[in-house]
């Protein structure tokens, strides 16, 4: 797997940009006129409070209390970071909150409290309790964490859960599970060391000696070392239920023929000698954070053998607690769970344990960069699998119906289920995809523009995200001094630049456009001209001669001058089927609009091209192409010299007997809206349109622009279809974000 390189100045500009932090409230009613004041403030909202008054229940209802859950930390065990304090613990919290959105579209807000005592803290935390539909306590030390979670549970009646404890013991439940069934091993004839007797450690430990785990077999381990019936160094009454019998005293003793260990204490708390001394086909979860108490590497450097699993990303098997806390959630809150109860854990941990022993989807598969089957480098599902969401919930929902915690039990668990699938944003797993091929395909990606320093930073995000080698056109010195007035000097080793002025291929790129352009009207100093000095001809006879597998480009110069450009070494025109496609990302839904690169004023045919190619961009999206002709008339009406062109398009498709949905032509409405395609029910669409084929080229600039600045879409593209190398063109005021995004789309077509 290729590891993603992320320094210090990536994770802040992370944090800082676009906005300091990682999210933002959105209100989800209209308020934009005197009615909807009317009715979201005063007079309106009296009717709800009077209802909820009378039933508290309809607070579920009425309110958003049903889908927000609070990240409460007081900064005590940030990570594996120790004591940082309420206000340091902030990215974490605000990290935790987004993770909730992403992964099961839970609302979430981080509230970071100032105190350490036990009893402020517990009395702030139940004053919240009518805001939530749960209370999501997070890196807060032991041993009071265990009395705030405690005392929280009993005093208020909506689910309390330390993600610490019970989150990270359900993976690593989950994990272990799967890790035993590979080694062939019993749980309950297991030697298992702990370390790190904190949240976490007793909280794992307390599971797995549920899941049948001996007393005896298990030892567990502090600063202090092993923790044996009688030590009184250290303790408290936690640590003391898990006090081991035995003469063992540290913990490289204690990992001698042992033959699990987890670790939720500290990096580099394990070493390779303690690791070699392990029983056969060791079990060994470093789950630290963000580093483990040993790297997969160094333990398999000792022991081949050994089944490693660690709380990164960037390694194969993350036990962490980000497969659990989402989806454990969303379960309790879709039946207004007074609370998240063991039985509920243990189905999320089942419920985990089976689905990493499933067939792994492609998608899945891609987005980690290798063919993910049950083995040794995989015995959890990755937290990009799309079936999570509607996996783990309905288990989890279940067992709270079984044992009595639901005041809303889940009547259609198959319509619950759908729900689940359509809660997820398609967007984000589109990007996740095309992010997963460029990653899988390691394309040489050729950034043409080296002289510009959006370009650069792209190309160094690009080589460091792993997704392959940077290749950047442009003079040494130039690259270097700009990456350096920007901060980023150690990069200049790692990309490759390359001068046109002094490529020893200049002489078979010329002989090449040389051969392209004579007949019409270039002379052999034109194409030097060109080949040396123009960074898009040079870039795309890089590409024409297999010296690079992409590119990316157009961040310096309008688009038609470099398509003017790229055409020279490439057929890309109009003449040649060539289709510029974007798509616009907006609210959950993608839209694409064509032709909005090529083609300025298609006739009929042209547009019925431009619509072949959009649904083949659309495919390779993973989209299934609805394709409507969009005009100012629908089906005729009003008749229009106009719209004609639009009309008689789709006829031109039918008689080339394509395999995708279109129709038209039609108001932008009708096609984007089922209610308002209703009144056409003759219409071929089986769902609102995803690509508007538009009338000529200014029309689908106004689209795109206007949805861009108006409505705040993300816009990719255009893309281009139909050229013989992946190219993409980005716009002038492309930021390094966007340009990085282009490279990535080229990169998901290499191959
Ligand atoms: N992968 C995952 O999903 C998760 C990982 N974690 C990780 O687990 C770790 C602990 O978190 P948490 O339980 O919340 O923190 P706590 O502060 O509650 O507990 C920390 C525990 O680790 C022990 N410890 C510290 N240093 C060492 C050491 N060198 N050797 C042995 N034990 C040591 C402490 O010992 P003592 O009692 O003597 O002070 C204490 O018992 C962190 O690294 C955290 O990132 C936590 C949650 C989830
Ligand atoms: C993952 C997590 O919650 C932790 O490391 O604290
Ligand atoms: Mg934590």
């Amino acid at each position: 797997m290729s590891k993603t390189k992320i320094t210090p100045e990536d994770a802040l500009a992370f944090h800082l940009l676009p906005h300091p932090g990682k999210l933002a409230i959105q209100a989800t009613v209209p308020m934009s006129t005197q009615r909807d004041l009317s009715l979201a403030y005063s007079p309106g909202v009296a009717v709800p409070c009077e209802a909820i008054a009378a039933d508290p229940q309809a607070a579920y209802d009425y309110t958003t209390k049903g889908n927000t859950v609070a990240v409460i930390s007081n900064g005590t065990a940030v990570l594996g970071l120790g004591n940082l304090g309420a206000l340091a613990s902030k990215p974490v919290m605000e990290g935790k909150a987004v993770l909730f959105k992403r992964f099961a579209d839970v609302n979430s807000i981080d509230i970071e409290l100032d105190s350490e005592d036990p009893e402020e803290l517990i009395a702030a935390i139940r004053l919240m309790g009518p805001t939530f539909g749960g209370i999501n306590l997070e890196d807060i030390k032991a041993p009071e964490c265990f009395i705030i979670e405690q005392r929280l549970k009993e005093e208020m009646d909506i689910p309390v859960f330390h993600d610490d404890q019970h989150g990270t013991a359900v993976i690593c439940a989950a994990g272990l599970i799967n890790a035993l069934h590979l080694s062939g091993k019993k749980i309950e004839d297991c030697r298992i060391v702990l370390n790190g007797a904190g949240a976490a450690g007793i909280a794992c430990l307390e599971l797995v000696k549920t899941m049948g785990a001996k007393h005896d077999n298990c030892i567990m381990c502090d600063t202090k070392g092993v923790i044996y019936q009688g030590r009184t160094e250290g303790m408290n009454q936690w640590k003391s239920a898990h006090a081991a019998r035995t003469d063992l005293r540290t913990l490289e003793e204690a990992m001698q023929g042992a033959d699990v260990f987890l670790g939720v204490s500290v990096k580099g708390a394990v070493t390779r000698e303690m690791v070699a001394s392990m029983a056969d086909n060791p079990v060994i979860f470093a789950m630290a954070n963000p580093d483990p108490e040993i790297t997969p590497e160094e333990a398999h450097d000792v022991r081949l053998d050994a089944i490693v699993a660690t709380g990164r990303s960037d390694y194969p098997n993350q036990v962490n607690n980000v497969l659990g806390f989402p989806y454990l959630f969303r379960g309790a809150l879709d039946i207004n769970a007074r609370a998240i109860n063991d039985e509920m854990k243990i189905a999320c941990a089942q419920a985990l344990a089976e689905l990493a022993r499933e067939d792994v989807p492609d998608e899945v598969a891609m987005a980690y960069g290798r063919k993910l089957s049950f083995g040794r480098d995989y015995i959890i599902p990755a937290p990009f699998d799309p079936r999570l969401i509607h996996r783990i919930p309905p288990a989890v929902a279940k067992a709270g119906m079984d044992t009595g915690v639901a005041r809303r039990p889940i009547i259609d668990m198959d319509g619950y289920k759908r729900s689940l699938k359509a809660r997820m944003d398609p967007t984000a797993s589109i990007l996740e995809g095309l992010h997963a091929r460029a990653r899988q395909n390691q394309a040489q990606m050729i950034f043409a523009e080296g002289d510009d320093i959006r370009a650069l930073r792209a190309a160094v995000a690009y080589q460091r995200s792993g997704l392959g080698k940077a290749l950047v056109v442009g003079r040494e010195a130039d690259v270097k001094s700009k990456l350096e007035a920007a901060g980023l000097g150690d990069a200049v080793r790692e990309l490759r630049i390359i001068n046109a002025a002094n490529t020893v291929h200049l002489d078979a790129y010329k002989d090449f456009l040389y051969d392209r352009l004579k007949r019409k009207g270039f002379d052999a100093s034109d194409v030097h001209r060109l080949a040396a000095r123009d960074r898009h001809v040079f870039s795309a006879l890089m590409l024409a001669h297999g010296h690079g597998d992409a590119m990316v480009t157009g961040a310096t110069r309008k688009s038609a001058h470099v398509m003017e450009q790229i055409n020279h070494v490439f057929d890309a025109d109009a003449e040649h089927g060539v289709v510029g496609v974007t798509a616009l990302l907006h609210q959950g839904r993608i839209v694409m609009i064509a032709d909005t690169l090529v083609h300025e004023w298609p006739d009929q045919n042209d547009l019925a091209t431009i619509a072949e190619g959009a649904a083949s961009v659309a495919r390779s999206l993973g989209l299934e192409p609805r394709v409507a002709f969009v005009s100012f008339s629908t089906f005729g009406y009003p008749v229009s010299e106009r719209a004609e062109k639009m009309h008689m398009a789709p006829k031109v498709l039918e008689a080339r007997g394509v395999n995708f949905e279109f129709e038209g032509e039609m108001t932008v409405d009708v096609a984007l809206n089922m209610t308002a395609m209703e009144s056409y029910p003759f219409s071929r669409l089986s769902g609102p349109a995803n690509i508007l084929v538009v009338p000529a080229r200014h029309s689908a600039s106004i689209s795109v622009k206007l949805m861009q600045e108006m409505a705040g879409a993300t816009v990719i593209g255009p893309i281009l279809s139909g050229v013989a190398k992946p190219i993409q063109l980005c716009s002038t005021n492309a930021t390094e974000n966007d340009i990085l995004n282009m490279a990535v789309l080229a990169a998901s077509k290499v191959g």
